[in-house]
């Protein structure tokens, strides 16, 4: 199979139960809740995405015959000759579109962790290393259980009370970045202060900006 890449780059992961961990990010095209075009924002299920996924003519993007190329570029990308400690995040758009067995036991070949953004709607495949899944209101919801579950939030449909029970072992809300960014921050703190088994999940490469 090919990939469509968005854009390739090494940062700091900046959220959830990884954060701060050096990372290849492998952002991959096209998701399943927007087209990614601001014409179609209002009409989409998921309607806050603060990403462009459009295309592959990002930093390092591009399209990869195969997974042993892109397996390549993600080793590239990462530029340190040691195995230690390699960490790779599939994110997007949504990465369950095209992460497949092939591309998940290539980079393992090379020694990497694999962590992966999801928004939890298309099962996932075996062999990943940290599942992170980000429901999104109104979509069809399929992959309840992984690593970490983080949720955006507020989304006045999505209940963090009716999720404890999932088969997660981290409980993240994450203040909705946009206009509301500061209530949203002030609301997760309130709701994690009167449920504990919540912790607040901050973006904090745009605290510092980078990528
Ligand atoms: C851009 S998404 C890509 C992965 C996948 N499509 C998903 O939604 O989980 C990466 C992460 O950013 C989060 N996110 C997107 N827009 C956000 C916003 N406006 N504020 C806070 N988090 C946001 C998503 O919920 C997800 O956890
Ligand atoms: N530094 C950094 N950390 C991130 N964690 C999840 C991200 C994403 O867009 O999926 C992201 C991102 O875009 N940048
Ligand atoms: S599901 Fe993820 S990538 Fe798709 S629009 Fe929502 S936040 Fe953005
Ligand atoms: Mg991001």
């Amino acid at each position: 199979m090919s990939y469509a890449v968005k854009e390739l780059f090494h940062t700091l992961q900046g959220e959830g139960g990884q954060t701060g961990r050096p990372a290849v990010f492998c952002r991959f095209s096209g998701c399943n809740l927007w087209t990614g075009r601001e014409v179609d924002r209002e009409k989409a299920i998921c309607r806050f995405c603060d990403t462009d996924f459009i295309g592959t003519d990002g930093e390092g993007g591009g399209r990869f015959a195969d997974a042993a190329a892109l397996a390549k570029a993600i080793v590239e990308t990462w530029a340190l000759p040691e195995h230690d400690q390699r960490f790779v995040v599939f994110t997007g758009g949504e990465p369950l579109l095209q992460l497949d067995k092939a591309l998940i036991d290539a980079v393992h070949q090379e020694g990497f962790m694999i962590a992966v953004e999801s928004n939890g709607t298309i099962a996932a495949p075996e062999g990943i290393d940290w599942l992170c899944i980000s429901p999104k209101a109104g979509s069809e919801w399929v992959q309840k259980s992984g690593h970490e579950l983080k949720l955006v939030y507020p989304q006045p449909e999505l209940d963090p009370a009716d999720m404890t029970a999932l088969d997660f072992r981290q409980f993240w809300l994450q203040p909705m970045d946009g206009p509301d960014r500061v209530a949203n921050t002030n609301a997760v703190v309130r709701y994690c202060l009167a449920h504990p088994r919540w912790r607040l999940s901050l973006q904090t490469h745009k605290l510092i900006g980078i990528p």
